[in-house]
């Protein structure tokens, strides 16, 4: 079975170049939303939620008929979602949090158009070595935490980092690419 054209609302490069990786025809929308967590929201709640308003936020802004994606990944340690640091502060404490253990990273999808949706949440398991605070400097002036949940990017620097992880690691790079694929599949068997 073949997919549908869709679009992508995100303005995130891994997420383009994993979606590519399926060989889906796609075009792109940057939707901008309001990030901020509802109060005691749950990280499960908090990320399907907001991967839904980016799908529909971009199906708003693109008014097309095919379906829209959305996603969002959140990192998750202690119950506390930990999204993009602010500044330095705020990634030290960060690292801190992860140095020497297991955490979740948290990453749903959402396809929409204006009739129906489809959603998945995946939840990965991701392990740190223990990190020293010369080595949590080093990391944060490469720059690649800036712009990453939980202020790493497994495709990067922060692979020496993780021992191991149980789950997708797509899901974690920013785009579970075994369920975005289903979710594909199934909205065309729907049709
Ligand atoms: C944990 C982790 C996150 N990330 C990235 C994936 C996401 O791009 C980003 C999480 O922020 P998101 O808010 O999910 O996404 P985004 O703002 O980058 O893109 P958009 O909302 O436009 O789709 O962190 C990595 O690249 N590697 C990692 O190991």
């Amino acid at each position: 079975m073949s997919y549908p054209d869709i679009v992508l609302a995100s303005a995130s490069p891994r997420r383009r170049e994993l979606l590519a990786q399926l060989g889906v025809s796609f075009s792109l929308i940057s939707a901008d939303i309001d990030e901020t967590p509802q109060h005691n929201e749950a990280a499960a709640d908090y990320v399907q939620r907001l991967a839904l308003q980016k799908a529909r936020a971009g199906q708003a802004m693109s008014q097309t008929s095919l379906p829209v994606l959305g996603a969002d990944t959140v990192v998750v340690a202690d119950g506390e979602i930990l999204g993009k640091p602010a500044d330095f502060a705020e990634f030290a404490r960060t690292m801190q949090l992860l140095s020497g253990r297991c955490h979740q990273v948290m990453t749903a999808i959402a396809l929409v158009n204006a009739e129906r949706q489809l959603q998945q949440l995946v939840s990965t398991e991701v392990c740190f070595r223990p990190l020293n605070a010369a080595e949590i400097a080093a990391y944060w002036h490469s720059g690649e935490p800036q712009d990453k949940a939980g202020g790493y990017g497994i495709q990067g620097l922060a692979a020496k980092f993780v021992r191991r992880i149980n789950g997708s690691y797509t899901a974690v790079v920013g785009l579970p690419l075994c369920e975005t694929e289903q979710l594909l599949l199934q909205w065309q068997e729907q049709l």
